[in-house]
């Protein structure tokens, strides 16, 4: 697994957004994202030139280049990077635009999208690593068929060229951008080409397996004598296309040709031309002109299993017992009609010749009539050799193009041909189609924790059963990771798609036994249906992914038909919520804890409570990713009751243990804090962990205290008298009265990092940071400045007298059991600390 963080490079003139964005990725250390950020776009193409970078966050509004335009030499200098583009709502409509020009995905500024901006990010990330894998699959593909010997060259339906390999080009004397989109015919010698098109017309005209011989004239004037097979790529019945294999066989032809002068000579050379036939790789066999076996070469001795002795006289359709491998019946003997038609002749490209023992090889050949001296026909002779391993290879090359390298599914190319050919019987016969698109639930929990091979063999069973849960006509792919798409070729209305959506959720309730392990995963499952849902692919695909979130969000290991109200953001914040109450059921929050620092003295005076939520899909996310919509959808309250009850209990047992335990602080949201039932909640936590209040701070901002100021303080005035402790956060960015502020029974003033940040460089900052300190110290109250980094804001700090410090200078957030060490060890560790 890749460890390194995603580099991104954000490109934000707005230094208020810029740090939003910053802050967002950044999460609390250990981000998964290093960020590097520009104002400018000159500054912004320098960069790109000399470091590649996987995603570019791109402001369309910027100083130096704006809209489309930046957009359009981002994208020039970055073509690689996954490229988003930030908009305002004014320019929302350009940042459409710039996505049907490349851009992957765009995000609103000023809105959620911070707290959503990793969420989203490892969104597309995942989405193009999908696509990646389907490019590697075809880049296999490409690697392969460039190591063939044999030529290839692969047309669409209409039979434009869509594929060369290298040996094609080596053969044909163009290039891969010369082929593209011409037709087969086109490098045919002139003097060959209409004796080929003849044949290729004769031949059943595009289904049925073609062969021929014909000379490729270069524009050097280089000739290249080439065998050439042709089979089109079927779909069921239908022909999507076809691949040529293109053998050089230049050398052969030159050993026909020693061959006819030595048929000539025979009687005066003899001797010499066995040698030379007997020195050639290919079987060469002759006949008189009844068809009666004149002559073997040792490789036709080896291949046909007789002896050139033994066969002399004998028919040549019982020495030369060739069949056809798909239909079993014996095929025209070439030879034979080389002699009646007067021409060259070629085999079947399906032929397999039957030696004598029965065993069969796959051979090409093509049989001409010997002239004697008068030009009359006087037998035939027959070149041919073993292709069992090139026909083997063509064949895997093209199964490999079109499925997939782990399951032999079917891939995105293959799903799309079919897709095309399923809504055109669709529109027919009057039906519809269906589009499925499934994600395995806690896939990557079983991944992480088993290993990746075991997870590879999950994936092939589970894509077994998806095959035997469908028909034939239907297309099961592998879309890449855990996702797997399927295709309903026919279906008479949407409740067939919500049948087989329930057979195939049937299917997995079976546990997998890998590896000794019993494995259980589930599908979510997302549907759309052509017509309704869309008229292309990419669309249908894209809805049926919305309705698989959707269905992820209704709790996993269930199926969902796309709606057109599902906003496909809407649908992943429907996600989280539905998560985050499955978090609260099975407890998969957890705290870490951040140590605070007596500025005078260096000891540790107390600890900040954190929450963390530990997503078997998602890994660990930070607070700033679900905080803010449990918040708008009320499960702030249960979830804080929960960190509350957490602190508490945690803080309790370290004193149980004997530890010299610290006073924590626990963040409180406006909602939890206005609740009826807050104090007697919090009352009755502390009674049941039997925790000392006074180890406890409640750490409340600005905007909660002056939302209703005479309630707010009514309820400071209970804690206060509970014996807890009480702090103002993120104090300087809300709109306090300092009147009121008076009246609050406040023990601690904690100054926002905003201003602690940039308080060594920016002298207003630092005049705030003063006046807090000053403020504080006249109204009895404890300073603590959060966000403390370096060492340089720490002795700016301590110059002005400010109380405490919090920040990564000192400790990063962790867990509890490595803060338990901190309790125990004092100090000494704290700038050593891990980042959480
Ligand atoms: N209602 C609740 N809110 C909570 C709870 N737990 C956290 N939160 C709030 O989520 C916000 C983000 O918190 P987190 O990601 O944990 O970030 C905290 C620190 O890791 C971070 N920090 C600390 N030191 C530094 C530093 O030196 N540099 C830097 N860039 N960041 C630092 O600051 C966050 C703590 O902020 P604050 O609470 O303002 O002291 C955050 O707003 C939390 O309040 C919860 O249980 N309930």
């Amino acid at each position: 697994m890749n460890d390194s963080p995603t580099t991104v490079l954000l490109i934000e003139d707005d230094p208020a957004d810029a740090r939003l964005i910053q802050d967002a990725l950044a999460g609390t250390g250990n981000s998964p994202f290093r960020v590097e950020w520009v104002t400018r776009l000159s500054d912004a193409l320098i960069q790109l030139g000399s470091e590649g970078f996987e995603v570019v966050l791109l402001d369309l509004s910027l100083p130096d280049s704006q809209g489309l335009e930046a957009f359009d030499q981002v994208f020039q200098a970055a073509p690689d990077s996954l490229i988003l583009v930030l908009s305002g709502l004014t320019d929302e409509e350009t940042a459409l635009q710039a996505m049907q020009r490349g851009a992957h995905d765009y995000l609103s500024k000023g809105h959620v999208d911070a707290h959503w901006l990793p969420r989203a990010l490892r969104y597309v990330i995942d989405r193009k690593t999908a696509r990646g894998a389907l490019q590697s699959s075809e880049e296999r593909f490409r690697a392969m068929s460039d190591a063939s010997p044999l030529g290839i060259f692969v047309s669409d339906a209409e039979g434009r060229c869509t594929y060369t390999n290298a040996a094609y080009h080596t053969i044909s004397g163009l290039s891969f951008e010369q082929t593209l989109g011409t037709n087969w015919s086109t490098a045919i010698h002139p003097e060959d080409r209409e004796r080929v098109l003849a044949e290729w017309r004769d031949a059943a005209r595009g289904q049925a397996p073609f062969q021929t011989e014909f000379r490729f004239l270069q524009e050097d004037k280089r000739i290249v004598w080439t065998r050439v097979n042709s089979a089109a790529m079927l779909d069921g019945k239908k022909s999507f296309g076809r691949v040529q294999t293109v053998e050089d066989i230049s050398d052969r032809k030159s050993a026909e040709f020693v061959l006819q002068t030595a048929e000539e000579a025979l009687f005066e050379e003899k001797e010499r031309a066995q040698v030379t036939l007997n020195s050639i790789g290919d079987a060469v066999l002759t006949t008189d002109i009844l068809g009666k076996v004149t002559y073997l070469n040792r490789v036709a001795e080896a291949m046909t299993g007789w002896f050139c002795e033994e066969a002399l006289g004998r028919p040549i359709s019982e020495v030369f017992n060739i069949l056809d491998d798909t239909t079993r019946l014996p095929v025209a003997n070439p030879m034979l009609r080389a002699i009646e038609e007067d021409r060259t002749v070629g085999l079947d490209a399906n032929c397999v010749l039957v030696r004598r023992d029965g065993f069969e090889s796959a051979i090409e050949d093509s049989a001409a009539p010997i002239h004697n001296r008068d030009g009359q026909v006087a037998g035939a002779v027959i070149v041919f050799h073993d292709v069992s391993e090139s026909r083997g290879m063509a064949l895997e090359m093209a199964h490999l193009a079109q499925h997939d390298f782990l399951t032999s599914l079917p891939n995105r190319l293959l799903l799309t041909e079919r897709f095309l050919h399923a809504i055109g019987m669709a529109q027919r016969n009057r039906k519809q189609v269906g589009l499925m698109f499934l994600d395995l639930d806690n896939f990557k929990h079983i991944n992480d924790s088993l290993g990746h091979a075991i997870g590879d063999q999950l994936l092939q069973s589970v894509a077994n059963r998806l095959v035997a849960c469908v028909r034939t006509t239907d297309t099961v792919c592998r879309q890449g990771g855990d996702e797997f798409v399927i295709l309903l070729a026919e279906i008479g209305q949407p409740q067939d798609a919500a049948n087989i959506a329930e057979t195939l959720r049937a299917a997995l309730d079976i546990p997998h036994l890998i590896d000794g392990h019993e494995l259980h995963v589930t599908l979510s499952i997302g549907i759309s249906i052509f017509p309704d849902d869309g008229i292309d692919v990419e669309s249908l695909m894209q809805n049926a992914d919305t309705a698989m979130y959707h269905a992820k969000a209704s709790g996993r290991n269930n199926y969902q038909f796309f709606r057109a109200e599902m906003n496909a953001r809407a649908v992943r914040r429907l996600f989280v919520e539905t998560s985050l109450r499955r978090a609260l059921r099975q407890g998969e929050f957890l705290l870490h804890y951040q140590p605070k620092i007596d500025l005078a003295s260096g000891a540790m005076t107390g600890a900040e409570a954190l929450i963390r939520w530990q997503d078997p899909d998602l890994g660990l996310v930070y607070p700033a990713q679900f905080v803010p919509i449990a918040e708008e959808n009320g499960l702030i309250v249960p979830v804080g009751r929960w960190v509350l009850r957490e602190a508490c209990r945690q803080v309790q047992a370290w004193l149980d243990s004997g530890l010299h335990a610290v006073p924590v602080s626990v963040n409180i949201s406006a909602m939890e804090f206005r609740h009826e039932n807050f104090l007697e909640g919090l009352a009755l936590i502390l009674k049941e962990t039997g925790l000392a209040p006074r180890y406890l701070q409640l750490e409340l901002t600005e905007s909660i205290l002056m939302h209703s100021v005479e309630a707010s303080a009514s309820v400071l005035e209970a804690l206060k008298a509970m014996g807890v402790q009480l702090a103002i956060d993120d104090f300087g960015t809300g709109y306090s009265s300092l009147s009121y502020l008076k009246r609050f029974p406040i023990d601690t003033l904690k100054i926002d990092q905003s201003f602690v940040r940039d308080i060594v460089t920016n002298a207003d900052d630092a005049s705030i940071v003063a006046a807090v300190i000053g403020m504080g110290r006249n109204l009895k109250q404890r300073v603590i400045a959060e966000g403390v980094e370096t060492q340089e804001q720490l002795a700016l700090l301590q110059a002005r007298h400010c109380d405490e410090g919090q920040g990564f200078h000192f400790s990063h957030p962790v867990s509890a059991r490595d803060f338990a060490r901190l309790l125990v060890t004092g100090n000494d560790e704290l700038p050593q600390q891990r980042p959480d």
